[in-house]
């Protein structure tokens, strides 16, 4: 086969790759879910289907205005993604119109008898989208409402879009090095954390075999750095896997416990752990019941949360949410709080974090804790590199997509570091 048509033939498994990945996520499915989905693809191929679904995602409503300008009537979601696709491949990814056309329409008519019919009217709409001017001024899609409503209300119109704009431009691959360890090919980043613009393929770059570093987002590695682990402390990972921060404490010389309730989630850990050379004692337990063997020094409270600061690396998560998940987590994350407080001695420290956009999650969390346990303190952050605008009224840190926008953003978090009355 001709290199030219292995190219193609390579294009044309991504694209149906992608539309697969889509159907699952139409049916529920993450595209963590479906990590295995695609084992047939040759790995560049299934690399290339995971970017496609995902630019799907990212655009989607962009998409739906400028195709809605050339139906007559609403396509089945099948055709509906084919058309997705390829409209996101020609405007935003400047795919060649014939190719790009050509191929939706052979997808179309992959689907059977309604695709026959359905696939002059797939190459008509796709030759005057491959026309369409004004792409770039359509607005970004929109967080659904039940996201987007808290989020306006906490940090405004304004913001709301910034977020929305950091969420459609997707996420940098940021990593975290041992102590002392510059990452090659990277930039290093204020907070101490290392930046890699463009696709990577993670295990080929230069110090993941030797566990030089690991992947974390430049947010996600400031709950510890907010904990500032010493050397020999007793220090419980509360809420552990994968493990990027329990990482981070053992690369700090700290005797960690990490504490996951899912034992399938765990062995990342493990593998984690191993792949860096670094030790931490593991259990599977709800954080909920688990207490230390011995004394603790500090806690670190990592609580499941509603993910909503990581849509840039998970487009998938507004459509598999509706937010009706929230009060519940709202609730478990105070008894972890509470729990979390009754393992440490007088004056132990607990650092507090989610990966939430939501002041519910986050700042109201630690408000409640405050007038819950009488004496309990938050320390306000002392930390290279963040901007004096994250530190919250009540002494928290709350990073946003939309900040560092001209280095590529970071995760939604907040985190607070607390001290028990001594
Ligand atoms: C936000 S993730 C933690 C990310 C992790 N700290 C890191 O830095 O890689 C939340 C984790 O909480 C765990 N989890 C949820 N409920 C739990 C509970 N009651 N007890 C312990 N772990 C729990 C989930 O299995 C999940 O791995």
């Amino acid at each position: 086969m001709k290199e030219s048509d292995l190219a193609k033939r390579g294009m044309d498994m991504a694209r149906s790759g992608a539309l697969r990945l889509l159907a699952g996520v139409r049916d529920g499915l993450s595209l963590s879910d479906q990590a295995g989905a695609l084992k047939a693809l040759a790995p560049q191929d299934q690399a290339r289907a995971a970017r496609l679904a995902a630019a799907v995602l990212r655009h989607q409503s962009r998409a739906d205005a400028v195709i809605a300008g050339y139906v007559s009537r609403k396509p089945s979601p099948q055709v509906a993604d084919i058309l997705r696709l390829a409209t996101i491949e020609l405007l935003e990814l400047e795919g060649a119109a014939h190719g790009v056309v050509d191929a939706a329409v052979t997808l179309t008519r992959g689907l059977g008898q309604k695709g026959q019919a359905a696939a002059g009217m797939v190459n008509a709409v796709l030759r005057k989208v491959a026309a369409h001017r004004g792409w770039a001024d359509l607005p970004p899609q929109p967080m659904p409402g039940w996201l987007r409503d808290p989020v306006a209300l906490a940090y405004g119109e304004e913001a709301a879009l910034a977020i929305e704009a950091a969420h459609q431009a997707g996420a940098p691959l940021d990593l975290t090095p041992k102590p002392g360890i510059s990452v090659e090919g990277a930039n290093l980043l204020p907070t101490g954390s290392w930046r890699i613009h463009g696709p990577a393929q993670v295990s080929a770059l230069p110090g993941f075999a030797t566990g030089d570093w690991w992947v974390q987002d430049a947010a996600a590695a400031l709950p510890v750095r907010l904990l500032d682990p010493q050397a020999g402390e007793g220090i419980a990972d509360l809420c552990a896997a994968p493990g990027g921060k329990t990482l981070q404490l053992a690369a700090a010389g700290a005797q960690v416990t990490a504490v996951d309730i899912t034992p399938a989630r765990l062995k990342r850990v493990a593998e984690n752990l191993r792949r860096c050379g670094l030790a931490a004692e593991l259990a599977a337990a709800d954080a909920l019941e688990w207490r230390p063997d011995g004394p603790l020094d500090a806690v670190l409270l990592d609580a499941p949360c509603s993910a909503t600061g990581t849509i840039r690396r998970h487009p998938d998560l507004p459509f598999l949410r509706d937010g009706s998940g929230i009060p519940a987590l709202i609730d478990l994350q105070s008894r972890l709080i509470d729990h979390a407080l009754s393992l440490l001695p007088p004056g132990g420290r607990l650092v507090y974090a989610v990966c939430s956009l939501l002041p519910d999650e986050g700042e109201a969390q630690v408000a409640a804790a405050l007038t819950r346990h009488p004496g309990l303190r938050v320390e306000e952050p002392v930390l290279p590199g963040i901007e004096p605008d994250w530190i919250t009224p009540e002494g928290g840190l709350r990073t946003r997509p939309d900040h560092w926008a001209d280095w590529g953003g970071l995760d939604g978090f907040f985190m607070a570091r607390l001290r028990k009355a001594g």
